[in-house]
């Protein structure tokens, strides 16, 4: 794809949250993950690559000791819409017996953070958490009413990028987060 076709996609699409939205739901999360994980000596298990940035701009927040994983399981790969959940690398350190909070950019169907989840659980974690930067709000979830456990932002049914989250792999490193609007371009 080439330079101009993308940024005509950032032109194109809709600002769901600036940066100031995102920097007020840091906050609150820290406050939240303070509250709750400041004595508990948690994993933070980042799922690669969408959780890469959130991360990277959240748990250099957190004043408390805490330990950092990734795994990366991906399902998109670059698409808009989902398939089979393939591993790539599963997460290294002793989940036994730890606190685990998992941690990625969006929830949107949730068989990606299921599957996470269940792995963890399969490894015998003390207890497992979810937290995702924003939440895509409808009925099609893997397990009806499926939420996660912290959260502070939504999106509408649409497909979202910047933040971490991607348009056919680019745009990942946006601030911001925006709504692709495909009728706007000749690209799908
Ligand atoms: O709730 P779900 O419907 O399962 O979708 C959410 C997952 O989709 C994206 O990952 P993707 O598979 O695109 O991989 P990536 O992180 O490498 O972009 C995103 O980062 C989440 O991990
Ligand atoms: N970039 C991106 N990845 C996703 N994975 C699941 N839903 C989405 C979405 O709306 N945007």
């Amino acid at each position: 794809m080439d330079i101009d076709t993308l940024n005509q996609i950032k032109n194109n699409a809709t600002l769901l949250h600036d940066n100031q939205r995102i920097e007020s739901a840091l906050s609150c999360l820290v406050e939240k993950l303070t509250l709750d994980y400041a004595n508990k000596n948690p994993i933070f298990l980042v799922v690669m690559n969408g959780g890469l940035i959130f991360a990277g701009q959240l748990l250099s927040r957190l004043k408390f000791p805490a330990q950092i994983d990734y795994c990366h399981a991906t399902r998109y790969r670059g698409n808009t819409s989902g398939g089979e959940i393939g591993w790539k690398v599963e997460p290294h350190m002793d989940l036994a017996g730890r606190h685990v909070v998992i941690l990625d950019d969006i929830l949107d169907e949730g068989h990606t953070l299921k599957a996470i989840i269940e792995h963890c659980r399969s490894r015998k974690a003390q207890s497992v958490k979810t937290l995702v930067l924003i939440e895509k709000i409808h009925d099609r979830k893997a397990s009806p009413g499926m939420r996660p456990d912290y959260c502070e932002l939504e999106t509408p049914d649409k497909y979202v990028f910047g933040y971490g989250m991607d348009y056919n792999h680019y745009w990942r490193n946006s601030d911001e987060i925006y709504i692709f609007n495909p009728e706007r371009n000749d690209t799908e």
